[in-house]
């Protein structure tokens, strides 16, 4: 069973797959504390804010409530929603708090391809033909560490930055984990001038990509 923060379709905003209409399940919970987290309300699971799957779809505002669905419930939920997008991207949260194998090998077999938002910080469970966005949490507040082999399974890495110190941890997470990725995206924290200025200049300084949170540019979810 899933904990479900909400269920929306929209245009996937971040990295390779910007512009891909997308379905989001966020799921509840994540021990991993970023301060400049822009979901904060999936961080806890309180049994007070649990409510029926229906509850989730498409809410009109952020909200710390959630619902249990299965493989089963989730599949038949876009179903009958109408949805067109084909891709599903699982997010949260921390989605890799739970085995993402049921859900991904359903939509699989249900002609959906799978997108997975994770901070590395947990085993990843899922099917080989999901992509793997790793946005890898170093020296947060939870105290997790990145794991090496989410830094070896990940097809892009995802970065947020606002200070050079930021680019500084990531270069330090290659040489430590022995991983030299092939697609690095640098996100600028919060749309901020300083930030967006430093992904643009350290991108071209080492030929990685710019990946802007174009959703919250189009004031979109
Ligand atoms: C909210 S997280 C959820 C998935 C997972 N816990 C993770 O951190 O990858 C989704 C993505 O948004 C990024 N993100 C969160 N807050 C952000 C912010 N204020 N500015 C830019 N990116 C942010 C995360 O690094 C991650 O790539
Ligand atoms: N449009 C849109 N794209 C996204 N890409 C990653 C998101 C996330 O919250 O994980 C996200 C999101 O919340 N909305
Ligand atoms: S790991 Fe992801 S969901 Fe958790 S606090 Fe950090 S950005 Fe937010
Ligand atoms: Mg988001």
């Amino acid at each position: 069973m899933y904990k479900i923060n909400e269920v929306f379709e929209t245009i996937q905003g971040e990295a390779s797959y910007t512009g891909t209409p997308s379905i989001f399940l966020r799921l509840q919970g994540c021990p991993v504390g970023c301060s400049w987290c822009d979901t904060k309300q999936t961080w806890d699971v309180d049994n007070v804010y649990k409510v029926s799957l229906d509850e989730t779809v498409e809410k009109k505002a952020d909200s710390d409530h959630w619902a249990q669905a299965s493989a089963a419930n989730i599949l038949a939920l876009f179903q009958s929603r109408g949805y067109t997008a084909k891709h599903v991207v699982i997010t949260g949260g921390e989605p890799c708090m739970y085995d993402l194998n049921p859900v991904c090998n359903l939509l699989h077999e249900n002609g959906f391809s799978t997108q997975i938002e994770t901070s590395g910080t947990f085993e990843i469970l899922a099917p080989a033909q999901t992509w793997v966005t790793v946005s890898p949490k170093i020296n947060m507040r939870g105290g997790f560490e990145v794991l090496t082999t989410a830094m070896q399974r990940a097809n892009e890495i995802k970065h947020p930055v606002a200070m050079q110190k930021h680019v500084e941890e990531l270069e330090e997470l290659f040489v430590k984990t022995g991983v030299n990725p092939k697609l690095v995206y640098l996100q600028p924290i919060s749309q901020k001038e300083s930030a967006t200025k430093l992904a643009i200049k350290t991108c071209i300084a080492k030929n990685w990509r710019l990946s802007i949170q174009v959703h919250k540019y189009l004031g979109i979810n």
